[in-house]
């Protein structure tokens, strides 16, 4: 018998009921399948679905739980194809909404890439990462990389690219930390990990003490990869390839403080070639801005 290729009221509504319970759109699309769907419309049908019902469009169920128990709120991204900031259209080329990563094109120009590169040469130094137990900056072996920082509107060059990461970002550009360069040699990586500081992690309240929790990331690609050298999300099967211009977003912290433990990422060795990125993290506030008694309440 031919598998079935249409989609009876009650599956839709199977799907949707199933999704925002949480249940992952995998074990959707197999349960379709032991049931005689065919595979490929099962996929189809079941991301249809998500789309419709997704904060993008008509918000049916905007507070989906994550079987994580994260509540997915509305993206802070901006709908739509195209992004339009102050000074250039960036075009969406995909986006999950569970958890919420997107990948844009054209976010820096190609001298814009170059000039990046240009400027951050002659000052790189080995990469630290926040140590879990002190909070302090440390050179850790989970990054095999160098890199660099670019102080907030350190110049019209930088202010610019601030600022237009930030109307991407949809957060005011005085919560986002300093641009930070990362250049991997062949070889270099970046082990899996969270961009937000976890809770059970010491040393995280140490870095909370400024600005608050991480909220989002963008990576911006600086130039084509040989081999290698993909953003990955382990938990959620998906790797992106660097492409000069282009960026990988993805939020995590919702305006209650939970944190999506989804987003963990990482990036993949570079086999053949180098790597250079860009990536601003915005924080819950100003960043710079001390935590007093009245404002800790956000941060816990
Ligand atoms: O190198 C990558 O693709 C990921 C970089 C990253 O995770 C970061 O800068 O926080
Ligand atoms: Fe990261």
């Amino acid at each position: 018998m031919n598998a079935i290729t249409h989609l009876p009221s009650e599956w839709h509504n199977w799907i949707r009921e199933n999704l925002a319970r949480g249940c992952a759109p995998q074990s959707l699309i197999e349960d379709m399948v032991r049931n005689r769907f065919d595979p490929v419309f099962a996929r189809a049908a079941v991301n249809g679905v998500m789309t419709n019902s997704s904060p993008f469009s008509t918000p049916a169920e905007p507070h989906a739980k994550a079987a994580t128990g994260f509540i997915y709120e509305q993206p802070r991204l901006p709908a739509g194809n195209i992004i339009r900031t102050s000074d250039r259209e960036v075009r969406v080329a995909m986006r999950t909404n569970r958890p919420v990563i997107a990948v844009l094109d054209g976010v820096l120009s190609h001298d814009e890439c170059d000039e990046m590169i240009r400027r951050s040469a002659d000052k790189m130094h080995r990469s630290t990462t926040v140590d879990p137990l002190t909070g302090k900056h440390e050179v850790i072996a989970d990054r095999s990389s160098e890199g660099t920082f670019f102080a907030l509107n350190a110049d019209p060059f930088i202010a610019r690219i601030d600022q237009r990461v930030a109307e991407i970002m949809s957060w005011p550009t005085d919560h986002g930390e300093g641009l930070q360069v990362l250049h991997y040699g062949t070889g270099g990586e970046y082990k899996p990990h969270f961009d937000y500081f976890p809770p059970e992690d010491p040393g995280s309240h140490v870095q909370m003490t400024i600005g608050g929790q991480r909220v989002s990331t963008l990576v911006m690609y600086l130039n084509d990869v040989e081999e290698g050298g993909t953003t990955i999300f382990p938990d959620v099967g998906l790797e992106v390839v660097p492409k000069k211009g282009s960026a990988v977003y993805f939020e995590y912290t919702n305006s209650k403080n939970q944190l999506d433990r989804l987003t963990l990422h990482g990036g993949s060795p570079v086999t053949r070639g180098e790597k250079w990125i860009v990536t601003k993290w915005m924080r819950q506030r100003r960043y710079g801005e001390m935590t007093t008694p009245a404002n800790a309440e956000m941060t816990k």
